[in-house]
């Protein structure tokens, strides 16, 4: 299975992305935030994102990256809960594993808003003389409607209606928020669903234990049909022609300082492209995407 979802660049006006990557606008303030490059990483469950982030934030210092905040949905706290008691809280990604026909949509109104917050979050402050940053989401808005949502609703989990209606506001939220919602690249990391499966065991976390290898074969499949073979309807100009980067992270790089830095090397040469590339003109680059 794959992914890195380098989703990519911040988007225009704050500077971010998924292990997609947002790009910098050299200067540019949009919405009061001054822009960045950003990109966010695709991936698959379990294909090493967490630890592929470490590295890149290990390379690249002044890059900003934003983990997905898989921590709220094993803790849905008290204050979006009213009726219990304070300090108590919701495992919701445990409900949407256990239950998926009863707790996909609310799992995915959930993980879409946070992964939104996290978007629009204001840029860190920067040293003065420091350039701007290039923003990376682990996972994007983009990845949580067309991996995670169209292939609940392809499963069986979302009704035709929950899927309609959560289409609706998706499309809805990020036209109105563009240019704050626009990611420049994605970082594919690409390694096999049976490796995918690998780690996840090795990682072992408690709600994970039901997952199959058809559910993150299914993963695959549509991270395929989105970043590899471009047969999957997308509904944001800007996403379907941003520039990919697929990576192999199907062999070991954790352990591997020779294979992390052919890995590094391509996402620095992609991002140094991507910096000439706005230099040289204003067109679209990997990390920094079309202004
Ligand atoms: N390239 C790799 N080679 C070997 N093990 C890896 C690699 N990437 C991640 N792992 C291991 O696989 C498990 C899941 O990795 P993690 O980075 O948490 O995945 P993700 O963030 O994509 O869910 C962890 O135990 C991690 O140490
Ligand atoms: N139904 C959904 N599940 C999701 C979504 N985003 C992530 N996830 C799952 C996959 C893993 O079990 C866990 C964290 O992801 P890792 O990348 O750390 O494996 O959450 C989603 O949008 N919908």
């Amino acid at each position: 299975m794959s992914v890195i979802n380098y989703y990519c660049y911040p988007p225009a006006g704050r500077g971010g992305h998924p292990v997609n990557l947002r790009s910098p606008t050299a200067g540019a303030r949009v919405g009061g935030h001054t822009s960045s490059p950003c990109a966010a990483p695709l991936h698959p469950a379990a294909v090493g994102k967490s630890t592929f982030l470490k590295l890149l934030g290990a390379t690249f210092p002044t890059w900003h990256l934003v983990t997905e905040p898989v921590a709220q949905w094993r803790k849905v706290p008290a204050s979006a809960l009213p009726s219990q008691a304070p300090g108590a809280s919701t495992n919701l990604l445990q409900m949407m594993y256990q239950e998926p026909a009863r707790w996909s949509y609310t799992f995915q109104t959930f993980s879409c808003l946070s992964r939104l917050k996290a978007m629009l979050e204001p840029p860190p402050e920067r040293l003065p003389g420091t350039p701007h940053p290039v923003w990376v989401f682990e996972r994007s808005v983009y990845s949580d409607r067309y991996i995670f949502a169209k292939n609940l609703f392809e499963a069986g989990h979302l009704e035709p209606l929950e899927w309609g209606i959560y289409q609706d506001w998706h499309g809805f939220l990020l036209r109105q928020l563009r240019p704050r919602t626009t990611l420049h690249g994605f970082l594919y990391l690409r390694a096999t669903p049976e490796r995918c499966l690998e780690r996840l065991r090795r990682r072992a976390r408690s709600e994970e234990g039901g997952i199959q290898l058809g559910y993150l074969q299914q993963l695959h499949a549509q991270h395929e049909r989105w970043l590899v073979e471009k047969t999957m309807e997308v509904h944001f100009a800007d996403v379907k022609h941003a520039p990919v980067l697929v990576l192999d992270v199907d062999k070991d790089f954790e352990h591997d300082a020779a294979v992390q830095g052919v890995l590094m090397a391509q996402v620095g040469t992609a991002e140094a492209a991507s910096r000439a590339n706005l230099r040289a003109s204003a067109s679209s680059s990997f990390f920094h995407g079309k202004k």
